[in-house]
């Protein structure tokens, strides 16, 4: 049984770098968790604070319920695989991978024994007499790999460790990784800035920006359904389309969201209308990925944008039109300021006010500045909707085009970049 617990983990630089800022996270028993982030977020930082590389400023961290802040890395039970690894040159691969059991003592036989099953599982099995400088980069990771796991550490934290390799060999190693962790039962953080492989390798990422957790879930859960502004921007391709959008609440028909030169209706029933609602008279941000438009005629009724090509993308497999649709797209940046801030504003009571006639009273902005104001003029620009066609398509650049929008796969999210529909996982 091997967990892990990071519980309000702060690390502070000591040139006032916040790395990592109270983060706390629940690894379970045999999980594969993937931190996810852009570079520079503090995902090494969080590794090398639970293998004992480096102390937290702030927090703690629990190995099966235990503290280990006290504990030196050695006794922790834990193997790291970093983007850089260093296999001994003079030593074959069989030597290599069998080290650790040496330096513990273990007898040759049932050293080799070991070897030869976690070489076999890895597929290096063929080159075990060979020595480092005569495998390619793939087997040279694996054999790395193999001497961290051959000690069967109760958890095994990997730091980008394909980052080196080619996108085939990529591919190819992140299946083995992921049926060997499992296989193995061993539980299992790994750190990447890559969301394909997050999305493909995990049973829950972890997003972090700015040292600050963002969302944690299944990748179904944080793509479908995720928790904010930046975790929906940065998960996804196509990017999904961050529309800035004005709300109009018409109180038991329907809420509009003006996008500028058109308008969408939620009609009232939709379970999500009352947390909209609060945010009458104000700017919110809409999210429709590429897969929640389909092209429609242009005289279809209902939720449809009518928009102009602007230009066209060939993907083989599909191809991917860009509309204008006279809509603002909010442009979040990874490395901008956190967007876990106080809200600027009372939008409940403001609504409740404009509802009831009355002018709202002027509310002074309380605490930090929000993802829309914090972004500004430059990161709002002219949205070029992504809409999936079908492969090559007869139409092209400047041809009109009417895509109807699926409703309850939109998102919504306000000023903060915080969902807007609480209480939706
Ligand atoms: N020893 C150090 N001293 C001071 N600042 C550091 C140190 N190590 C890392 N940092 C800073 O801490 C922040 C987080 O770094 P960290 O390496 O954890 O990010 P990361 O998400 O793993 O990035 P990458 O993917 O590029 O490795 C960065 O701003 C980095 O510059």
């Amino acid at each position: 049984m091997s967990t892990v617990a990071l519980k309000e983990v702060t690390k502070i630089w000591p040139d006032g770098t916040t790395a990592v800022d109270n983060v706390s996270l629940d690894v379970q028993d045999g999980e594969f968790m993937v931190l996810l982030g852009p570079s520079g977020c503090g995902k090494s930082t969080v590794l090398r604070m639970i293998a004992g590389l480096e102390d937290p400023t702030r927090g703690d961290i629990l190995l099966n319920g235990e503290p280990v802040l006290e504990l030196p890395p050695r006794d922790r039970s834990i193997a790291m695989v970093f983007q850089d690894f260093a296999l001994y040159p003079h030593m074959t691969v069989s030597e290599n991978i069998g080290f650790p059991l040496k330096l513990s003592g273990i007898e040759p036989a049932p050293r080799q024994e070991r070897v030869d099953a976690i070489a076999g599982a890895l597929g290096i099995g063929e080159v075990l007499a060979r020595r480092p400088s005569q495998l390619s980069g793939g087997q040279r990771q694996r054999v790395a790999m193999g001497r961290a796991m051959v000690r069967r550490p109760g958890i095994f934290l990997m730091d980008e460790p394909l980052s080196n390799l080619d996108s085939g060999l990529r591919a190819e190693l992140r299946a083995e990784i992921t049926s060997m962790t499992r296989e193995l039962g061993v539980t299992t953080m790994y750190v990447t800035h890559d969301q394909a492989e997050a999305l493909t390798m995990a049973d829950r990422v972890a997003i972090m920006r700015k040292g600050v957790l963002q969302d944690v879930g299944t990748p179904t859960e944080v793509y479908r359904r995720p928790a904010t502004l930046y975790v929906a921007a940065f998960l996804g391709s196509p990017k999904m389309n961050l529309l800035e959008a004005a709300v109009y609440v018409h109180l038991d028909r329907y809420i509009a969201l003006s996008f500028g030169e058109q308008t969408l209706y939620m009609p009232w029933n939709d379970p999500r209308a009352r947390a909209v609602a609060r945010y009458h008279g104000e700017r919110i941000v809409v999210g429709i990925r590429a897969e929640a438009l389909t092209p429609v005629t242009p005289d279809t009724q209902g939720h449809v944008f009518q928009g102009r090509i602007r230009y066209l993308e060939h993907h083989g497999h599909e191809s991917l039109a860009y509309l204008d649709i006279g809509a603002t797209a909010i442009v979040v940046d990874e490395m901008s300021g956190p967007v876990t801030e106080t809200r600027t504003g009372g939008g409940f009571r403001k609504a409740l006010q404009r509802l009831t006639g009355q002018a709202p009273e002027p509310v002074a902005p309380q605490g930090r500045v929000g993802v829309l104001s914090e972004v500004g003029k430059h990161h709002r620009k002219p949205a070029e909707l992504a809409v999936r066609l079908a492969p090559y398509p007869a139409i092209g650049s400047g041809h009109p085009l009417a895509v109807s929008v699926r409703m309850e796969a939109v998102h919504f999210f306000d000023e903060r970049g915080d969902r807007i529909d609480v209480g939706w996982r």
